[in-house]
């Protein structure tokens, strides 16, 4: 009877986890840890319905929500002297504050934005045909990821700046921890490299270093010009990779026809997630690589790949050894050699 009662349980809990997902899309869209930030110490819920518009009408709806999010580690609860809840930022959320220079809030808002998570919808159906090639994105759109980013410039910017915030804070570690994967590279192109921030921070990381971002044209048409040291080329990397002595990134063998042999230097460098690498925490990085793979699956077509399937990859494009360094949290730099 107990195990029954606890799987029961079990089930409606699962069931609703999408509404962990949406309080915190709505923590974001409402710039709850703004609020919290500017307030100084712990809000009560009058203090968050004062500074974010919301009526009393709905401060116990407020509440409710705020409790949830605690709940999950997003806030902390509190009680004022006189006895009233009141919640303080934690290190999750303040990820994101606007003003944090690793900024997450677009990737949450990107993440579980309608174009995102309608095509989860379709996972049953698209299991059963026996078509690999279509994700269950393209049959909810009709068209893939970037097709859509192309015709909806509101997608593309949430999209982009996504981006932005979670390359700001890889970057900025890769270049701490792995130095020595871009040491001695004169030129690189970013493939795929969005609007360039991740080569704003490698030129401003590697003196004399010059990069060329490298992304479909819908991109590259609202890349900001930050730096004489990086180029902006447009293009399809199916079709050809500009050339550099290292790629970073992305679909391998264009990327070996765009560098030189490895004793002038050639290398790619990904940095991408390792399934089964061993991580600080995990338990939750486990099943972060797993939600990531599903998502990957759903809305790219794409997967993330064990060490032996990453290798195995490699071997199919030619490329002749490879190192990885798995030192930046859910992500790993892999290093591959012509
Ligand atoms: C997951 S995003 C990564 C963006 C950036 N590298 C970053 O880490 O912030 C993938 C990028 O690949 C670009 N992309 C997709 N297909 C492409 C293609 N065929 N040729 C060039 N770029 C492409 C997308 O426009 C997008 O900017």
């Amino acid at each position: 009877m107990e195990e029954t009662l606890k799987a029961h349980a079990q089930l409606w809990n699962l069931t609703f986890s999408y509404i962990k997902s949406m309080c915190l899309k709505c923590a974001a869209e409402l710039e709850i840890p703004d609020a919290i930030h500017l307030h100084g110490t712990p809000a009560t819920v009058s203090d968050l319905c004062a500074s974010l518009s919301v009526p009393t009408v709905k401060s116990r709806h407020l509440r409710s929500l705020m409790r949830l999010l605690s709940h999950k580690g997003l806030f902390e609860p509190h009680v004022t002297p006189s006895g009233e809840e009141a919640f303080d930022l934690t290190p999750v959320s303040r990820f994101l504050l606007s003003t944090s220079i690793h900024c997450s809030s677009p990737f949450v808002r990107m993440i579980l934005d309608r174009h995102i998570m309608d095509s989860s919808q379709m996972l049953a159906e698209w299991l059963r045909r026996p078509d690999v090639s279509t994700s269950p994105f393209e049959i909810t759109h009709g068209k893939d990821l970037w097709g859509l980013n192309a015709v909806m410039p509101q997608f593309n910017r949430i999209f982009n700046s996504a981006m932005e915030g979670d390359s700001s804070f890889v970057i900025d570690i890769v270049t701490r921890v792995c130095r020595e994967a871009f040491r001695g590279i004169g030129s690189l192109v970013d493939v795929g490299g969005g609007t360039g921030l991740t080569a704003v921070k490698l030129v401003e990381a590697f003196t004399g270093l010059r990069c060329i971002v490298f992304d479909l044209p819908h991109v590259i048409a609202t890349a900001p010009r930050a730096s004489a040291a990086i180029e902006f080329v447009s293009g399809d990397m199916f079709v050809e990779v500009p050339r550099a002595d290292a790629a970073l990134l992305k679909i391998l063998m264009r990327c070996k026809e765009a560098i030189p042999p490895r004793e002038k230097g050639g290398k790619i460098i990904i940095i991408d997630m390792v399934v089964g690498v061993p991580v600080d925490d995990a338990q939750i990085a486990f099943e972060t690589l797993l939600l990531w793979d599903l998502h990957m699956m759903i809305n790219t077509n794409g997967k993330e790949r064990d060490e032996k399937e990453w290798r195995n990859l490699f071997i199919a494009s030619g490329l002749c050894d490879y190192k990885i360094t798995h030192s930046i949290g859910l992500r790993s730099v892999i290093e591959m050699y012509p």
